[in-house]
């Protein structure tokens, strides 16, 4: 078998770089091939880069596997795309090439492409390593630490088998734009999962090794906050009757409401209809460009913060008139505050269907200050019933990446018309997500005459105190 490794001179440095842009999805910066002369045989690839003048003119003089991108507005340095291999003759593609299976090298008469056949061998190995090592990734005892999906998915098969196209959905996947046929090819090279190849269209794979015991670390004792004696806070479960108690943790002085519906049917479908169609929405993506949900950004009049959600964001707009009858039904009526005591903003989100999600998060943008002073938010849902899930905060897991503490995740069934809320230093010591998928059983078995037909769409409004210069509304809360 063919790998980049056996290349020499101008090859290897062509598969070192085809190596650096696959493991990207597929193209990076031209500034970013810096990083191939640290690999093995640095010096010889900056040499060989170098004698044509630069990585510009290597790649324009290796058309056959590279695509150099014209710059867009806002960029710095172009961009430059591996080549797909099908992507360069007019002739038909030779698909059994494409799944390593060609055994006619140069005497065959469909397009292997413009790729010496050693070299296209090498690209396709490493595209099916790439795509491998993804697989393993999901299913490795690290990521299944944090992934309830693949984790749900093996403890819920007899055997732990996961079918192939359960993949297809990942982001890493779909910037490698693989298909089910060729994760299946690559995986016949793994030693750590065994894949079972029935019936065709059907594939499934699992880990080989026995799941890992569930997430041992639990969570630790909490850092003492102030006490409710120390330092007063007004819960809206003291301004209005009906609420439960999800979090009270007064240790860390974090809370958590749900009050169920109060509204009739039809105020819900007019509610519902209205923020539809009156909501100026913005639609957010993944990277991947997939639509994640839409939004939307309400401040009261002379505001102009901007509200940013990692690298997205929204331009503030102001409350509009029809607002006023929602505020007033759910801020008044349901929370019990006074005009005065209404939050200055709200951050709206839709939800096409249950593909589409906020991941886990805390509503600590420092508009907020949610993680230094009180910080009372107010959310309330419209349509399709959804699962909001809330979990301490792992500061220190070893991912190194925001995570929570598995033994504390509860979750909250949200239908049409109920209200929940985070209050006191919640933001600073939970995280909480709107998670993908259907919500539970319990909200499933409701007769059909309490269904409310919205499709799958959910609306959430989300009220929130902007803190900054805003002496007064933190005042309010902390009294
Ligand atoms: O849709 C929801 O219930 C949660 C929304 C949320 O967490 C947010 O907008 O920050
Ligand atoms: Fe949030």
């Amino acid at each position: 078998m063919a790998t980049w490794a056996d290349a020499s001179g101008e090859d290897a440095t062509v598969m070192a770089l085809a190596h650096l842009l696959q493991w990207s999805g597929g193209s990076r910066p031209a500034s970013a091939v810096g990083y191939i002369y640290q690999e093995e045989g640095g010096s010889m690839h900056r040499w060989v880069v170098q004698s044509h003048g630069g990585v510009q003119n290597f790649v324009a003089a290796h058309p056959e596997a590279f695509v150099l991108e014209p710059m867009k507005p806002g960029e710095r340095c172009p961009t430059i795309r591996l080549r797909n291999a099908w992507e360069q003759s007019s002739a038909p593609v030779c698909h059994y090439f494409r799944a390593g299976r060609c055994n006619k090298g140069m005497g065959c008469k469909f397009s292997h492409a413009g790729l010496t056949p050693t070299m296209c061998q090498a690209f396709d190995n490493l595209r099916m390593e790439s795509l491998r090592s993804q697989v393993e990734y999901y299913l490795s005892d690290d990521n299944l630490a944090n992934d309830a999906f693949f984790q749900a998915m093996i403890r819920g098969s007899s055997g732990g088998w996961i079918p192939i196209t359960a993949f297809l959905g990942c982001p890493r996947m779909k910037q490698l734009g693989a298909s089910a046929s060729e994760i299946v090819a690559a995986l016949r090279w793994s030693t750590q999962l065994q894949l079972r190849e029935w019936p065709e269209g059907a594939e499934e794979v699992r880990r080989k090794a026995p799941l890992p015991e569930q997430q041992a670390k639990r969570a630790p004792a909490p850092t003492k906050e102030e006490s409710l004696e120390e330092r007063p806070l007004t819960l809206l479960k003291d301004c209005s009757d009906g609420w439960q108690a999800v979090v009270e943790d007064l240790q860390r002085r974090s809370f958590c409401f749900h009050k169920h519906r109060t509204a009739s049917e039809t105020t819900l479908e007019e509610e519902f209809s209205l923020l539809l169609a009156s909501t100026q929405w913005e639609t957010l993506r993944s990277k991947a460009g997939a639509v994640t949900r839409s939004t939307a950004w309400y401040v009261v009049p002379g505001c102009c913060c901007r509200y940013t959600y990692g690298e997205a964001s929204v331009q503030p707009r102001e409350k509009p008139e029809w607002l006023y009858s929602i505020e007033a039904r759910i801020l008044g009526h349901m929370c019990g505050l006074c005009k005065d005591d209404w939050p200055n903003s709200v951050n709206m989100n839709l939800y096409e269907d249950e593909s589409q999600n906020v991941g886990w998060h805390s509503d600590d943008e420092g508009l907020f200050r949610g993680c230094q002073v009180d910080c009372r938010i107010i959310s309330a849902s419209w349509g399709a019933t959804r699962r909001f899930e809330i979990a301490l905060k792992d500061r220190g897991h070893i991912s190194g990446k925001p995570s929570i503490f598995h033994d504390t995740l509860q979750g909250i069934t949200l239908e049409s018309g109920d209200v929940c809320s985070m209050e006191g230093a919640f933001q600073r010591h939970y995280s909480h997500q709107l998670a993908k998928g259907a919500a539970g059983a319990e909200a499933a078995q409701r007769p059909a005459s309490e269904g409310i037909h919205y499709g799958n769409a959910r609306i959430n409004l989300t009220w929130r105190y902007i803190a900054i210069g805003q002496e007064r509304q933190s005042q309010a809360l902390l009294s």
